[in-house]
């Protein structure tokens, strides 16, 4: 069945078009966003939601979302989706990091703009016949210093821009490197440098606990007297009713905002305010850009829903179409062995180690390692999946080791799962064949040959003569199946372990049994 996908915003209508050529069921509803009751009562039905910034993603939503398998942003900010609820549920989570960036950054230009000249106000004076010629008195934009907070993808465009206007610019951006900042021409400084240096102030980070109100009361205090500043990122970067109070003071020439603590913004304390210009979160609302993040979007959550594929994930490392295919039995490898070591921990986990050798190595093991502990978890925690994994083992303390080798020993490819417990050390290794099935080939330094069956028995035992015939005679008696039976030993009469394929379930009192049977050391019944 072809999957469907859900557009609960004010999408450009190419979206629609990239899901119907790519087969994919799509409805449009542009306003359903605002109404999250009905969205709560429909969203069961989809694999995929498209949204911008008015669709609220909610643990409520996301809960009813039985088979959501990606929510796709056309636009950067994913502030408007619950990303741990939708990672708990195993939901990829991409934006469009790029697609609105050039079009936000003139948006904030042209308010600096706007704001040097007062052009909304002489506008509305002109326009209603007033002509007052000596009323509007700019500033100059040339020679000035521009303070960019946040050195992004959108303020580094910013400043590229500022230089042609002339300006002198100055950022602060905790992750802006030195080599970075030579790059783009701009000087990186400290905070309260730039709120001393700056005659124009321009925001562009997202909302954190660490950004909200980065531009508070005490910031305003230090500024330039007469500073204009621009915020086109997020509402709550800068405190509204103490710039009101600045505004009023004098301190702060003028405002130009595009967000606002609370959207829709219908009141606000800034408004109304003779030197405050407002737009309507409008930064990435250009006809361009918009066509930009709806083609992306739709591509991306395309390329997921019917290959795999993943770009653009928050939630998730990136997987590329071509990667996918040659991925998925590794993936596979990698969760069951993952399974495996899981099924056999009865105590506190502490660390589990994944190390890759060969041609393994080469490919996305960062997804692989998600799969792993994934396989891992599930025996112990229910719902777990591959996007939580990572953060399901981080929250319980368990720490997650990756090691990548290059080829060593006789498989192409061959990756271990190593899990410590406060008792004892466990490993698992496996490959996949030429026929694309996993396979186990070494348990705790032992070497096999095993695939993984639905239903598996894991006996351990002192290797001594006559276990495989009482073994064997004791599963007959009891009426089951087996289906393909490996063993392995570490040397003649030590470790030995077999590895046996049955057809259904062994019920327990048969475990009891085999457990019971002369040199067993444990007997597990697993399944994959
Ligand atoms: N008004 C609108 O319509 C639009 C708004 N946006 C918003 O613009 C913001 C920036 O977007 P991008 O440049 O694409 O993001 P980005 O991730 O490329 O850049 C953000 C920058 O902020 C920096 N940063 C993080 N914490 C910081 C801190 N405590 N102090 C200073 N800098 C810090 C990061 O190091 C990064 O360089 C986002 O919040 C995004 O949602 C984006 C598009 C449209
Ligand atoms: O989709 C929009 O209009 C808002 C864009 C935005 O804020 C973002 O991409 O972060």
């Amino acid at each position: 069945m072809a999957p469907r996908v859900l557009i609960s915003d004010a999408l450009s209508p190419a979206a629609v078009q990239i899901f119907k050529d790519r087969g994919i069921e799509v409805d449009f509803q542009p306003a359903l966003g605002k109404d999250k009751d009905k969205l709560a009562a429909i969203i069961g039905d989809y694999d995929g939601l498209a949204i911008r910034s008015a669709t609220k993603v909610t643990p409520k939503i996301i809960e009813q979302a039985k088979n959501l398998k990606v929510i796709g942003r056309a636009g950067i900010g994913v502030d408007n989706v619950d990303i741990p609820a939708a990672t708990a549920k195993g939901i990829i989570v991409m934006n469009t990091p790029f697609g609105n960036s050039i079009t936000t950054a003139e948006h904030a230009i042209t308010l600096m703009l706007a704001l040097a000249r007062e052009i909304p106000q002489a506008d509305a004076s002109t326009q209603a016949g007033k002509w007052e010629k000596n009323r509007f008195m700019g500033v100059e934009i040339t020679g000035k210093t521009l303070g960019v907070i946040g050195c992004g993808n959108i303020g580094s465009i910013v400043a590229d821009r500022a230089h042609g206007l002339k300006m002198k610019v100055i950022a602060f951006d905790p992750f802006l490197s030195p080599e970075r900042a030579i790059a783009l021409g701009v000087e990186k400084v400290e905070l309260p440098e730039l709120f001393r240096r700056a005659d124009f102030i321009t925001l562009h980070t997202p909302l954190t606990e660490k950004t909200k109100n980065i531009v508070s009361a005490e910031a305003l205090a230090t500024t330039k007297k007469g500073v204009r500043i621009v915020n086109c990122a997020r509402g709550g970067l800068v405190d509204e009713a103490a710039l009101r109070a600045a505004l009023d003071s004098g301190q702060v020439a003028g405002a130009a905002f595009d967000v606002f603590t609370e959207e829709p913004a219908t009141s606000n304390v800034l408004f109304g305010h003779p030197n405050v210009i407002c737009t309507p979160h409008l930064g990435a609302s250009t006809s361009e850009a918009q066509e930009n993040v709806a083609l992306q979007v739709a591509e991306q959550m395309s390329d997921y829903l019917l290959q795999g594929a993943i770009s653009n994930a928050v939630n998730f490392p990136s997987i590329t179409a071509e990667e996918a295919p040659r991925l998925k039995p590794m993936v596979e490898l990698a969760e069951k062995l993952g399974s495996f070591a899981g099924q056999l921990t009865e105590t506190g986990l502490t660390k589990v180690q994944i190390v890759y050798e060969g041609e393994v190595a080469k490919m996305n093991t960062k997804a692989l390692t998600s799969a792993a502990i994934a396989g891992l978890l599930r025996p112990m925690l229910q719902d777990v999946n591959f996007v939580s994994a990572p953060v399901m083992a981080k929250e319980r303390g368990i720490v997650v080791e990756e090691v990548t080798r290059e080829h060593e020993g006789d498989f192409e490819s061959l990756i271990t799962v190593a899990v410590e417990t406060e008792r004892r050390t466990r490993s698992v290794s496996g490959t996949v064949f030429a026929d694309g099935r996993p396979r186990i080939v070494n348990i705790k330094g032992i070497r096999m040959d095993a695939e993984f069956g639905k239903s598996m028995l894991y006996v351990t035992n002192d290797d001594a003569p006559g276990f495989i015939g009482r073994f064997a005679s004791l599963l007959g008696e009891a009426g089951i199946n087996i289906a393909t039976f490996a063993l392995g030993r570490d040397a003649p009469g030590g470790n030995a372990i077999a590895l046996v394929e049955i057809d259904g379930e062994v019920p327990g009192a048969v475990l009891d049994k085999v457990g019971a049977l002369p040199n067993v050391q444990q007997a597990r019944a697993l399944r994959f």
